[in-house]
């Protein structure tokens, strides 16, 4: 069959290519219904990712943060019909150590691998994950960005020591926000902190103990761990100041990711014995996970609606290019596609 795959080819600009796909394969056919758009996208669609990546990884679908639904499966495993988030890592190999979302040779969409903006995608049978048929669509769609957290959070249990009283989040965005709300449910006895720049995002974050505003951090506050979920030119700031306000021997995972690398106070992450924990992507576990997790209170759904920013109809190149577009300019929340392309 012929597949219509919507591919960046510039910054801004997008071409339509057909794939010739045979049915005769293990792949578990996919019509994606609702697509999230992420702040990796957006580097991507407006050129900032760098010139090396651009020229090394476009023309390229974007978008990794979506769901859909099964239209063909040769086995006859998934039905018809049957709702699924998709993963977008697919790894090549296996290793006792290294996770898949880690190892070198594994294959992530939209970074260098055609994304979900196709008709149909065409998935490895362990890269669906089944969804609860009442979950809402629109906060589904970014799964995806909520197993990050999922993820970042099983390696912290690993790494980080045992004392949790306090946690300080920095990022008021969707990623600070999603990881506030599941180490709040997670570690419902400990105190979280919300370390933000702007107070209308801030006071989306009803489910927090405190939140500070980054210029105006009480002298004599500590935190035993932190999460850095600021990103870009923000991160360096965000994680200097991590290091003045954490306790010694306390964690930092690290989860924003900066284009540049940043300049950091390595003499205070030695004095304090710092463990920085460095995060990145997901795999199938985190997505199961993170589906459980959800359905096992429905609590955190009804917060995350909260992030649903806009919901765009897509039925041409154009409605792609409006949605990119809006997103760029709204503040808060995810920006999602109805695919009906
Ligand atoms: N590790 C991973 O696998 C993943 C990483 N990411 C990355 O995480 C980062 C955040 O993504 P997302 O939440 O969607 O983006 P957002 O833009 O929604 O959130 C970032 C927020 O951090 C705020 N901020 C900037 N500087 C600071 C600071 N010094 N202290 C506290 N807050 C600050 C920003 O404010 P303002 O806009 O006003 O500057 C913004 O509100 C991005 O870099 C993204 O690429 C995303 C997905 C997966
Ligand atoms: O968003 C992400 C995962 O959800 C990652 O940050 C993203 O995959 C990084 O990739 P790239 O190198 O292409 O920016
Ligand atoms: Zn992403």
């Amino acid at each position: 069959m012929i597949n219509q795959v919507y591919r960046l080819v510039s910054p801004r600009q997008f071409e339509v290519t057909y794939n010739d796909e045979s049915l005769q394969t293990d792949y578990v056919v996919v019509r994606p219904t609702h697509l999230s758009i992420c702040a990796a996208d957006q580097r991507y669609y407006t050129g900032t990712r760098g010139k090396h990546a651009m020229a090394k990884k476009l023309p390229m679908a974007l978008i990794h943060e979506g769901i859909g639904k099964v239209v063909y499966d040769s086995k006859g495993e998934f039905k018809t019909g049957t709702k699924v988030v998709m993963v977008p890592n697919t790894p090549t190999e296996e290793d006792d150590i290294i996770g898949e979302n880690y190892l070198r040779s594994s294959k992530f969409r939209s970074s260098g691998y055609d994304g979900f903006m196709q008709d149909y995608v065409f998935l490895r049978r362990d890269r669906l994950v089944q969804l609860p048929e009442d979950m809402s669509p629109h906060v589904a769609a970014f799964i995806e960005l909520i197993t990050i957290t999922m993820h970042s959070l099983i390696r912290f249990e690993q790494k980080a020591h045992t004392r949790r009283d306090t946690f300080g989040v920095w990022g008021d965005g969707n990623l600070g926000f999603i990881s506030s709300l599941i180490l709040k449910k997670r570690y419902p006895d400990s105190k979280v902190y919300l370390f933000g720049k702007t107070k209308y995002k801030m006071e989306h974050f009803s489910f927090i103990d405190e939140a500070y505003n980054i210029d105006e951090i009480p002298d004599d506050l500590q935190i035993d761990h932190a999460f850095e979920c600021a990103g870009g030119k923000g991160s360096q700031d965000a994680i200097n100041q991590i290091i003045d306000y954490i306790h010694p021997e306390g964690s930092i995972a690290i989860l924003g990711v900066s284009e540049y690398p940043v300049e950091i106070n390595t003499r205070m992450i030695l004095e304090k014995g710092l463990t920085v924990i460095g995060s990145s992507r997901s795999g199938r576990a985190d997505f199961v996970n993170t589906v459980e997790f959800m359905k096992e209170i429905p609590e955190v759904v009804e917060y995350l609606e909260l992030l649903v920013g806009s919901v765009h109809e897509v039925r041409t190149i154009q409605d792609i290019i409006d949605a990119f577009e809006k997103d760029l300019t709204t503040s808060w929340g995810k920006t999602i596609m109805e695919w009906k392309i």
